[in-house]
């Protein structure tokens, strides 16, 4: 199955973009502020409408799908997502749940305990959502998406109020939905990670493709210097690789 776009526009935030997402993938979009990553990854979520175009899943175009089937199989992380309500973090966890009505409880409740374990949120639990430091907050919304078992995850910089030791367990955590066969696929600003630990990364710059493949390719220094406009260069070894810069 995939996910691909065929977007011209997205009200003139995005030149004219055509690619297929494959499911079993980390994919990283990257690029500098205003890049258009954050619509680029609405659009893929289905919630903003190409100017033309569209965004197909497995094939159909996803303006056709069910609510609630593309609620099932799609699941997304915004960039800075708002709490309506001051619900404790199970509540707010099992709300990615409600794509599944009529599922037994048991299961659940399962996927409800098995997301707040992934997050190292039992701590946390019962305590009300304002309650919490930003990454635990973030990591409480993190888990209401792992919670509905997506088969695709997208996550707007689901790394941006992480601790060191919580960034490095969701990246574990992602790099397992991907071997599970999920597609995942990150807006990350933190280069080093997406070269690390994507099996894809795609760069953006002003709208426009500026790279996608392989990490090594997309993100090669010449890459980096034209599209962030910094000398940088890349040090240490394949999968362990840090920039240094300037
Ligand atoms: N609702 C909107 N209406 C009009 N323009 C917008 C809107 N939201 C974003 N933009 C503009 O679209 C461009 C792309 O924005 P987008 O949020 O996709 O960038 P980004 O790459 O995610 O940036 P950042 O790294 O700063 O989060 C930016 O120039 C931004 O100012």
């Amino acid at each position: 199955m995939t996910l691909a776009t065929l977007s011209l526009g997205v009200k003139s935030r995005l030149a004219d973009l055509t690619m297929t997402l494959d499911l079993g993938e980390v994919t990283a979009i990257c690029g500098p502020n205003g890049a258009g990553k954050s619509t680029l990854l609405a659009s893929l979520a289905g919630l903003l409408a190409p100017d033309a175009g569209h965004v197909a899943l497995g094939g159909q175009p996803m303006a056709g799908l069910r609510p609630d089937v593309r609620a099932r199989t799609i699941g997304y992380l915004p960039q800075m997502p708002e709490v309506a309500w001051d619900l404790s973090v199970e509540v707010l966890v099992s709300l990615g749940r409600l794509p599944w009505h009529g599922v037994p409880g048991s299961e659940a409740q399962a996927a409800i305990d098995d997301a707040i374990a992934a997050m190292d949120l039992e701590a946390f639990r019962h305590r009300r959502v304002s309650q919490l430091s930003g990454g635990e907050r973030a990591r409480s919304l993190m888990a209401r998406v792992l919670a509905t078992g997506p088969s695709w995850l997208l996550a707007d910089e689901p790394l941006a109020s992480l601790d060191l030791a919580h960034a490095a367990s969701l990246v574990a955590c992602f790099r397992k939905q991907a071997q599970l066969g999920r597609g995942v696929v990150l807006v990350l600003h933190d280069l080093a990670m997406a070269m690390n630990h994507a099996d894809r990364v795609i760069v953006l710059d002003r709208g426009r493709l500026a790279a996608d493949g392989a990490p090594e390719l997309a993100l090669g220094a010449d890459v980096v210097a034209r599209v962030w406009g910094c000398p940088a260069r890349w040090v240490g070894e394949p999968g362990a690789r840090a920039l240094s810069v300037g």
